[in-house]
């Protein structure tokens, strides 16, 4: 699978863009700030709904627009033979309700085109992965469970939805309570409201800590053999991913009925403290994972190195795990390498040269053409390595944005080309 066309639309930096792209590896270089990252960000959020950059949509629309559109032609091959195209495109809207298409076909939400298009990407935040705080890593599994688990992106947002909703109650409780109001209609409907939306978080929160359970579980035995392939069969690693429904584990997966009483009386004994801080006290937005390194807990213990190898382990793993998934629709994943070059040692960087080398296709970003890795230049590369310089593509965006619409600017660059 790759993208043959990828056009954007106030898109982050970029009032518009259209980029041609053939299978290989394709390098987009230029000077900071340029928009490099942008266009990558473009192909990741079209193909997961999330950001490694940013985790509202917000951001992502250029200032001043109240939209931005993604739209990306993608060719699924068999041995290099053309079989099918599919256009995706996606309109982000800053009031949210992000609308979505597939062709010409009936509008969607952005839950329903999630997935359809695997892409993993590796960003120079990689590195924090293991060593910064839990979100980063909550961050990974959710970006994997998209591509893994179908309809995880849904029932993501609707746990989230359901979570603010009861924040909302228990911000109201802790208010009457401060105004003296102990005992009224109100309060007991807003008692009936929170017992409502408990149960329901605990349904989706419960559905969620095993959907993030087993895509743990795919990753395990791979993560553990890329790792010793990179840093050395001595290594013993391990990932385990820790719930904040501990309950799950101690129930084993099948029990879901009575790891949900468990959970609903857990969240009624820490219902007070719950009130007092007007939060969820638990839940999987307090999920985590730790990372064994020779039985150690890398996070605390791992060195810089150490955790950039852990880092891509892990993100190879995953690309291994959707090949292996998508194989029966001979599906394989993009994979985008964000000005990971500049951060990486020789040795790294080789490993992950060489982990690239044969993918279909491959977007990568560098700050300047010099840090293009020699290898990608070698000759018997040559025809697999296309270059974009992104300072021309910007030249050429001010042209084109006299155009005003996207579509008219589609229509117009394809009839362009049928005429030359
Ligand atoms: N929503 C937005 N609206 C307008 N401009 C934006 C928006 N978001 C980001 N930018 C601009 O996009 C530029 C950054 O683009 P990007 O991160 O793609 O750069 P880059 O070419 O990858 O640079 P580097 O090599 O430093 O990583 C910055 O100038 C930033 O101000």
């Amino acid at each position: 699978m790759y993208i043959s066309r990828l056009a954007l639309d106030h898109f982050r930096s970029w009032e518009q863009c259209l980029l041609d792209l053939a299978p290989g590896i394709t390098i987009f270089y230029g000077n900071n700030g340029l928009g490099k990252t942008n266009i990558v960000e473009a192909v990741e959020f079209l193909s997961t709904g999330l950001s490694h950059r940013t985790h509202s949509a917000k951001p992502l629309i250029q200032a001043g627009q109240s939209s931005a559109h993604i739209r990306a032609n993608v060719v699924t091959s068999s041995d290099n033979v053309q079989t099918n195209e599919t256009t995706y495109s996606l309109t982000l809207s800053s009031r949210g309700g992000h609308r979505a298409r597939i062709n010409n076909g009936n509008s969607l939400y952005l839950r329903d085109i999630v997935g359809e298009i695997p892409s993993v990407t590796f960003a120079p935040e990689d590195q924090q992965l293991i060593s910064s705080d839990p979100s980063v890593r909550r961050h990974f599994l959710d970006s994997a469970a998209v591509s893994l688990v179908p309809g995880y992106y849904e029932l993501l947002q609707r746990y989230n939805h359901i979570a603010k909703q009861r924040v909302a109650l228990l911000k109201n409780v802790a208010q009457m309570r401060a105004n003296g109001q102990t005992a009224s209609a109100d309060l007991s409907q807003i008692f009936t409201g929170l017992e409502i939306w408990t149960s329901q978080l605990v349904t989706t929160g419960i559905e969620l800590t095993q959907a993030r359970l087993s895509v743990t579980e795919k990753l395990r035995k791979p993560f553990e053999r890329i790792y010793q392939h990179i840093a050395g069969t001595h290594n013993r690693v391990d990932l385990e991913y820790v719930p904040s429904y501990e309950e799950i584990l101690v129930q084993g997966q099948s029990d879901k009925n009575s790891a949900y009483d468990d959970i609903i009386n857990h969240y009624q004994r820490i219902y007070e403290g719950e009130v007092a801080q007007a939060r969820n006290l638990i839940g999987p937005h307090r999920d985590d994972v730790v990372f064994h390194l020779n039985e150690m807990n890398a996070r605390e213990y791992a060195s810089n190195g150490e955790m950039w190898s852990l880092a891509l382990a892990l993100k190879m793993a995953l690309y291994e795990v959707i090949s292996r998934e998508s194989r029966e629709n001979e599906v394989q994943p993009l994979l985008i390498l964000d000005d990971v070059f500049a951060q990486l040692d020789n040795s790294r960087r080789s490993q992950i040269i060489d982990f690239a080398s044969n993918l279909q296709q491959v977007l990568i970003t560098v700050a300047a053409k010099d840090d293009v890795p020699e290898q990608l230049l070698s000759e018997n590369m040559k025809d697999r390595v296309h270059f974009v310089d992104v300072e021309a593509l910007r030249a050429t965006e001010r042209v084109l944005s006299d155009v005003p619409d996207l579509d008219e600017f589609m229509r117009q660059s394809e009839k362009q080309e049928e005429t030359q």
